[in-house]
């Protein structure tokens, strides 16, 4: 039986960041039962903003409501292939939007990016960061798929999310863990991304996607008869209850799909 995504849509990015805020610190204190770190995928795009402003926000002081740093390892869902302060860079948004802001106290997270001595070979870069992820999910075992306990995911207005864009041939990829593209309809170009396997495979999988300019897309993908041809789309088929989209009420207006609002 197909077990349909959550659809969470808040009045305003307050309260949007406070939901957030809850849904990641309990991916991160189940994380800490199964084992002592915490794996999480970021991307670019609008997502790195919205997640600083949930995570460095005060919360109660306990551990359960402390974001526990230290034992964060963050990946990146897909970055572009350029240098790491590029304006491009999704590392770039992270570290200025979110990472550095992070009080010394707290710790830093250990953070995983691109290889830039690959900079001239987009395809050497994905490998590269593929071994990274076999280094700390096989460690010598072997392991189909990597399993992330958060996925933190962004969906662009035609629907492609990580670098996976709408009718791309990387869609059917089924064994690859990191591919390249050196093609993207969105520059820049050149850029690796999870493959969908991956992207589909979190414990958890958390979509933001806030504002009127999403709001036909979230209707293709929620209401829509070819919603699920659509990258996001897919990941909400391939993963199906693991999966809640944080949005506003902008951005699910028109959309009939159930929506819950307020909180989680
Ligand atoms: O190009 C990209 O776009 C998507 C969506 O960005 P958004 O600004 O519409 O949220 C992003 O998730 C991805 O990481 C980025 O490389």
């Amino acid at each position: 039986m197909v077990k349909p995504p959550n659809l969470y849509a808040f009045a305003t990015a307050d309260e949007l960041a406070i939901q957030l805020r809850s849904y990641v610190l309990d991916a991160q204190n189940q994380s800490f039962a199964r084992h002592d770190v915490f794996r999480i995928a970021v991307s670019g795009g609008s997502l790195p903003k919205t997640l600083a402003q949930a995570l460095l926000q005060p919360g109660d002081g306990s551990d359960a409501d402390t974001p526990q740093f230290k034992k964060w390892e963050v990946f990146f869902a897909d970055e572009r292939c350029v240098p790491l302060d590029h304006e491009d860079s999704n590392y770039k948004l992270v570290k200025e939007n979110w990472l550095d802001k992070i009080p010394e106290d707290m710790g830093k997270p250990t953070v995983f990016t691109i290889d830039e001595k690959y900079l001239d070979d987009v395809e050497e870069m994905a490998e590269a960061y593929e071994q990274e992820l076999v280094k700390v999910f096989a460690k010598g075992d072997s392991v189909r798929v990597p399993m992330f306990d958060l996925i933190l995911l962004g969906c662009g207005p035609d629907g492609h999310t990580c670098s996976l864009f709408p009718g791309s041939p990387l869609l059917r990829e089924t064994n690859a863990w990191i591919l390249s593209i050196s093609d993207s309809p969105k520059p820049p170009p050149k850029r690796i991304t999870f493959s969908l396997p991956v992207a589909s495979h979190g414990i958890k999988i958390g979509f933001v996607a806030t504002g009127a300019g999403k709001k036909e897309i979230l209707k293709k993908i929620f209401d829509g008869d070819d919603g699920h041809s659509l990258p996001s789309g897919l990941i909400n088929h391939l993963a199906q209850d693991r999966v809640s989209w944080f949005t506003d009420t902008a951005a699910v207006e028109g959309v009939s799909f159930p929506q819950r609002r307020g909180s989680l």
